[in-house]
């Protein structure tokens, strides 16, 4: 199994202001597949993602990434996980605003010796046009083709997506869900997406729907949708 979470629980703070977030969470996903993980505001989506990429610890259980069992890591090999494992995408994309589309994706170019071919790729995310540009020059659909791109550029196993579409217009966001299922298709990434769009999860092969820390429901699809013909 690619990744396997077992019986993880993450609190925060101390005394009256203690909450724990997740409760003896488990799940599974093989590699080279695309998952989404759903749930109401605050039921520990964005934690449960964050303790898989290895931004935040976990109290008890354990997480497996790639045989890796990140739980156990020291820091200094937490930063190296990351680097040499990992993809993030984040709603607000968090690109360098003084460096170009190619340059910000050329920051992360350098993490690795064996990256994807840089042009290739701006082509494959259609960003060649725009290589140039800064990104207050660019929509935010475009901005968020670029992080995709920077995020996949040292070929990551994993690719993270926080609320990818969530600052996104309809078309945009369903640009970007077309993109990330090209990504997976193209490049073989497994990718664990974290969402609101509940339309999301017909294209995906996994679903996990959180509620109050828990896991509720956790299902493969048999058939799935591509992500070009979801409606919402
Ligand atoms: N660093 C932190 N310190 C204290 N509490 C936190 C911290 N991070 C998250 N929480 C709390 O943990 C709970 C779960 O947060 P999380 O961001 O994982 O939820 P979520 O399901 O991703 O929510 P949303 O859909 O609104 O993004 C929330 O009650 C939140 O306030």
């Amino acid at each position: 199994m690619f990744l396997e979470v077992r019986e993880i629980e993450k609190s925060y703070g101390t005394g009256e202001s203690h909450t724990k977030v997740l409760r003896g969470v488990s799940t599974t996903l093989e590699r080279g597949k695309m998952c989404i993980i759903l749930g109401p505001s605050g039921s520990g989506k964005s934690t449960l993602l964050n303790a898989i990429g290895g931004l935040d610890r976990v109290d008890k259980g354990s997480i497996v990434v790639d045989g890796l069992d990140i739980a156990k890591l020291e820091q200094k090999e937490l930063v190296l996980y990351r680097k040499n494992y990992l993809g993030f995408i984040f709603q607000f994309y968090h690109l360098v605003p003084n460096l170009t589309v190619k340059e910000n994706i050329q920051v992360c170019e350098y993490l690795t010796s064996s990256p994807l071919d840089l042009y290739e790729l701006q082509d494959a995310l259609g960003l060649t046009e725009h290589q140039n540009k800064f990104p207050f020059q660019l929509s935010g659909g475009q901005q968020q083709r670029c992080a995709i791109a920077r995020a996949l550029v040292k070929n990551p196993r994993l690719l993270l997506c926080d609320e990818p579409t969530g600052a996104l217009d309809y078309t945009m966001s369903k640009e970007i869900l077309v993109l990330l299922e090209k990504v997976n298709q193209d490049y073989g990434t497994t990718v664990l997406i974290v969402s609101h769009n509940i339309a999301i999860k017909d294209m995906v092969h996994k679903v996990i729907e959180i509620k109050d820390g828990k896991i509720e429901k956790d299902y493969r699809n048999e058939t799935i949708i591509p992500a070009g013909d979801l409606e919402w």
